[in-house]
């Protein structure tokens, strides 16, 4: 049996809707063996941050070489890294290992508001983080943020993409949540063509998450071997059943559906 390995790095929700427990619950799903380094623990819910507590540096790199130095990986997605301490951290131990296919989602805010990156590390996500990333998945503000432009419109969305691709990165998906437009569009770009992910837009206050599970299965995907566009792909089908089939937990953001997609495609109702 060949076994599929994908590592997150990333912060802990308690609230399991969010980082490593969106992480972890997609890699699961699209049958992908799942690995974590923590960066932080969040006490979260669906109503927003109530605390955020930093790993020891020491304890995070140590978590990161116990995988390197025994399983190995086929793919590595970033989350919440917090502070430029940990992304240089992060940064060297990926070079150190070599470890392929890394998938940066570039949190800095979470959907209640609570920060989850320093501003001033901004600055070592684009020179130590943005250049190693075979793809990155920005939202719109968090794109505004590396590349120092305001974005509205689709023209907009492609220069600000061409800017992250000189720094460094090998892809983008933009992600258009954030807009208000009737369809969300994520636009991909590989450096040479642009592809135009289009959705309809849901209408719904479950978004706890959806960055943090798009990401995943974009890495799940790669891990498995699957090229760029179609990890992209999949892994906006994989959101989309998530978004489209909430649960309907908590009072405020609450969770994606984690199952759903694999349930569509096997025909299951819960
Ligand atoms: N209301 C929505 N309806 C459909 N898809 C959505 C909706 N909100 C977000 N998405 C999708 O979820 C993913 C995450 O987008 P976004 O919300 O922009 O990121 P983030 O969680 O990082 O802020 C994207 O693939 C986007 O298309
Ligand atoms: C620990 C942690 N990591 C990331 C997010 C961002 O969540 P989203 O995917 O909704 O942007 C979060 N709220 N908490």
């Amino acid at each position: 049996m060949t076994v599929y390995k994908a590592l997150t790095i990333a912060g802990s929700d308690s609230g399991g809707g969010a980082g490593i427990q969106a992480d972890l619950k997609t890699f699961q799903e699209l049958g992908v063996y799942g690995m974590s380094a923590l960066t932080a623990v969040t006490a979260q819910n669906t109503l927003g941050v109530q605390g955020v507590y930093p790993i020891p540096l020491q304890g995070l790199k140590e978590q990161i070489d116990a995988i390197g130095h025994d399983l190995g990986t086929d793919t590595v997605k970033t989350g919440m890294l917090h502070s430029s301490e940990v992304i240089e951290a992060v940064s060297d131990k990926i070079r150190t290992y070599h470890f392929q296919n890394l998938v940066v989602d570039p949190v800095m805010v979470a959907k209640g508001g609570a920060k989850l990156l320093q501003d001033e590390a901004v600055e070592a996500l684009i020179s130590k983080l943005i250049p190693l990333a075979t793809v990155i998945t920005p939202n719109i503000p968090e794109a505004e943020m590396i590349t120092q432009r305001k974005i509205n419109t689709l023209e907009d969305k492609k220069e600000a993409a061409k800017q992250l691709i000189d720094i460094g990165a090998q892809s983008v998906v933009m992600k258009g949540g954030h807009e208000e437009t009737n369809d969300v569009v994520d636009l991909f770009f590989d450096g040479y063509a642009f592809l135009e992910l289009t959705s309809p837009r849901i209408q719904t206050r479950h978004t706890h998450g959806t960055g943090c599970t798009f990401s995943s299965a974009i890495a799940a995907e790669l891990a498995k071997g699957k090229s760029l566009t179609e990890a992209v792909k999949n892994g906006k089908a994989f959101i989309r059943a998530a978004i489209e089939h909430p649960l309907g937990i908590g009072a405020g953001h609450g969770p994606t559906n984690h199952w759903a997609y694999m349930e569509q495609l096997r025909g299951v109702k819960r």
